[in-house]
């Protein structure tokens, strides 16, 4: 990946990298691993079949020269990353078809976006990503059959390019309160879109700059003079032949980022822009010819594409975490530093407890989230095959438990790559050991499709019914049933069991702290609202411990119930990694352990030796485990992290990378530094 340019400028021949050479430390840790990991490889493919499927498919993309960079994205302009990002993106999107054409085994683009292989080839983020991840999904999910099958074969086949634009300058989480309007005419049949103050501007919108021609815009919908509430529009942004911009139409571009600087997030504005009736997307709530309005059978399915983008989310941080950790573990296998005994030669890193510490509960972490992200998938599969029956009862459900998951995966995953970078010391601060990049793209999530601390206080919305529910003696659905009144907790007895028990104990314990505050709160003459924001603190905790309640007790049932087909050996260690996130998160919430499971200071003590041993046990396993998440050094994309630990040759090589090695004498010197030297003051 940084290989053509730097072969020839490496300074010294011998230092350059070696195609084959592989580092001898990260050779003895492989020797050393306890287990298969090709066994590993397949179960995390879910079956040797689709694990073929995936190198295939692997192969297909990233041995196309076309699809890698030259130049880091690191190294280019603003205006480059994009350029650069659009004609990957574009490529891609024909070597998709000829892959389909030729009856290639990929069935949906999603699987080009995000952590694994669509990071490895768009590093910086994906202009088209939006039309895949919500454009595209929103047409399935809120058009009418006749609005499906106009519109999504041309979006498929790319004949026009969406977006999403639903957030706004002054709107982004209150999205009841959006300002665009679209204002419909009978007269005309026409909906008018308009944008009528500056805070109403869409604002974020990936692909808008100056990629969409479409866009599903989300506007208050005005009919008969009363407004209805937010819709989903399909407005043309762009003319199809010309891409300039549609009369009233003001888009553009709205400048660098954090991170995703490829994505092409823009700005747009409307001057009573016309659409036909038909390109409201009307599912669910219509505009009649005449104008008048039929209700959707919940306001909430609006919201429809933002639960799949959660949804996936989860999955996705997976992904971008098994790259961050397997990039920090090989390079704390290859790394030698300081004098453990005085005189001896300096350890490997990854033998002092604290680095150990650092890395394994994350390894454990990319199976905690595999686990819940596979669960919630399948929820969201049966819920939404129930709504198109008109069946809407999970959906609360549904929206609950995706809301914390998605907040919970995305800060857990932001945590865990800072934590890789810093265990990388000064190396891990590199653009090219790409965890800054990789960071950047994954705090972005922490914020996008619903901010963080808005969705634990959805969670802890659904949660105070469920608890007054529980109250009243009603059945309660199954990710809340541990609230039952009636139900018996176990006593503590330092196992995994009890750990995963006792997070359910905390759980219920916060809730029922949270009913109280709310309740004393409203007797003390605050108003629900206001009694509500005093306990939002606490609320947020609440939905917090639910999640991890939930993600503990998945994993440990995965362990238990999902891996019978297993070897033995692979089995002990899967069980050991459940048992370090669990042991993991009870130390990091001890208080919270001591206040409701009545544990004491010598079962701390005993946590505390068992996750010391627990990082012990897996010590000889840990490159292994990284391994077997079977990631390309395209997809790494690291100068720490490759699979030959050839570290300190391409750190070099990638430096040799950097224009201002161009020369020996680079052209500043004569602009500002011979003055500043030559000067007399
Ligand atoms: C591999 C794949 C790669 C993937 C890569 C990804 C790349 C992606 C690139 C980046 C892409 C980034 C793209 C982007 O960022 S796109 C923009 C994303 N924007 C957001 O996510 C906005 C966040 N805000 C909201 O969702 C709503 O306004 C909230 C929810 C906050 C409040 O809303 P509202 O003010 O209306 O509601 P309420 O608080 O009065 O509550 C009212 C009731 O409604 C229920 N309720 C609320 N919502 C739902 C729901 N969904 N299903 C079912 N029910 C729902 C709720 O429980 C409550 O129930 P009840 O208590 O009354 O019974
Ligand atoms: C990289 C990126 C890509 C994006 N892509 C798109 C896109 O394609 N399409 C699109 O439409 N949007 C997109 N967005 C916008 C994104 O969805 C919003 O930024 C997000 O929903 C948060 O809204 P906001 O920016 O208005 O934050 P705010 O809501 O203003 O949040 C600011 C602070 O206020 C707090 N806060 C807000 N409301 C409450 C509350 N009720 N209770 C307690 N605290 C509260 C938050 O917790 C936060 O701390 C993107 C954003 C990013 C960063």
């Amino acid at each position: 990946m940084f290989g053509r340019l730097a072969a020839k400028q490496v300074p010294n021949k011998e230092y350059a990298v070696v195609p084959g050479k592989v580092n001898p430390d990260l050779q003895r840790e492989r020797k050393k691993c306890t287990f298969d990991t090709l066994e590993l490889t397949h179960f995390l493919d879910g079956g040797v079949e689709k694990y073929k499927d995936r190198k295939e498919r692997e192969n297909f993309f990233l041995s196309d020269p076309e699809l890698m960079d030259d130049v880091p994205p690191e190294l280019m302009s603003h205006e480059d990353q994009y350029r650069n990002g659009l004609k990957k993106a574009c490529y891609l999107f024909k070597k998709l078809k000829e892959l389909r054409e030729n009856g290639g085994t990929i069935d949906n683009y999603r699987q080009l976006l995000g952590g694994s292989l669509g990071s490895a080839i768009l590093k910086d983020g994906n202009p088209l990503a939006l039309h895949y991840v919500m454009f595209i999904p929103t047409l399935m999910g809120q058009g009418t059959p006749d609005q499906c099958a106009y519109w999504i074969e041309k979006a498929w086949d790319c004949r026009v390019i969406g977006t999403y634009a639903q957030t706004e300058l002054g709107h982004g989480t209150f999205i009841r309160g959006l300002e665009t309007t679209a204002t419909y005419n009978p007269k005309t049949q026409q909906f008018f879109l308009n944008s009528p103050t500056l805070t109403s501007y869409k604002w974020w919108p990936g692909g808008l700059g100056q990629t969409a021609n479409y866009a599903v815009v989300v506007a208050q919908l005005y009919t008969k003079g009363e407004c209805h509430g937010i819709h989903p529009f399909i407005v043309q942004l762009r003319d199809e032949k010309t891409h300039r911009p549609m009369p009233g139409v003001i888009v553009g571009e709205i400048g660098p980022k954090l991170g995703m600087n490829a994505t092409n997030n823009g700005f747009l504005a409307f001057k009573q822009v016309p659409i036909p009736r038909n390109q409201m997307l009307m599912k669910n709530a219509q505009v009649l010819p005449d104008g008048t309005y039929v209700k959707s059978p919940s306001n909430k399915l609006t919201y429809g594409t933002m639960m799949f983008v959660r949804v996936v989310i989860v999955q996705d941080m997976a992904s971008y975490l098994a790259k961050a950790v397997t990039i920090a573990v090989r390079y704390s296998a290859v790394r030698r530093q300081s004098e453990m005994v005085p005189g001896q030669s300096e350890p490997q890193i990854m033998d002092y407890l604290t680095q150990m510490y650092k890395l394994f509960p994350y390894i454990a972490t990319v199976y905690a989230l595999k686990f819940s992200a596979q669960w919630l998938w399948n929820m969201y599969n049966d819920v939404t095959a129930k709504i198109d029956a008109g069946d809407l009862e999970l959906l609360p459900e549904l929206h609950s438990i995706a809301c914390c998951l998605k907040a919970v995966s995305t800060a857990d995953t932001a945590t865990a790559i800072e934590t890789c970078r810093l265990s990388c010391g000064g190396h891990g601060y590199m653009a090219c050991s790409n965890l800054p990049t990789t960071y950047g793209n994954v705090t972005a999530a922490s914020t996008y499709e619903g901010e963080n601390t808005v969705m634990l206080l959805q969670t802890a919305r659904a949660l105070m019914k469920a608890y007054a529910k529980a109250q009243a003696g009603e059945q309660l659905s199954p990710t809340v049933e541990y609230l039952n009144r009636n139900r018996k907790f176990r006593p503590w007895s330092n196992t995994v069991d009890s750990i995963v028990e006792g997070f359910k104990q905390i759980a219920a314990g916060k809730v029922a702290a949270c009913a109280l505050s709310l309740q004393r709160g409203v007797e003390s003459g605050l108003s629900s609202e206001e009694a509500w924001n005093r306990a939002s603190v606490q609320l947020v905790d609440a939905a917090e411990a639910h999640c991890r309640a939930f993600i503990t007790d998945r994993h440990l049932d995965m362990v238990r119930n999902g891996m019978n087909e297993l070897s033995p050996a692979l089995r002990e260690v899967m069980a050991q990694l459940c048992d370090l996130y669990c042991v993991f998160w009870a130390l990091k919430r001890t208080g919270d352990f001591l206040q409701f499971c009545g544990i004491r200071g010598e079962d701390v003590q005993n946590l505390q030796d068992y996750q010391n041993e627990l990082l012990v046990q897996i010590r000889p396993n840990a490159v292994g485990l990284v391994d077997s998440f079977d990631l390309r050094d395209e997809i790494i994309g690291s100068a720490l992290g490759s699979y030959d630990g050839q570290v300190y040759e391409r750190l070099l090589q990638s430096a040799m990378l950097s224009p201002l090695n161009a020369k020996p004498v680079h052209d500043s010197y004569g602009a500002s530094l011979s003055a500043l030297l030559r000067a007399k003051y």
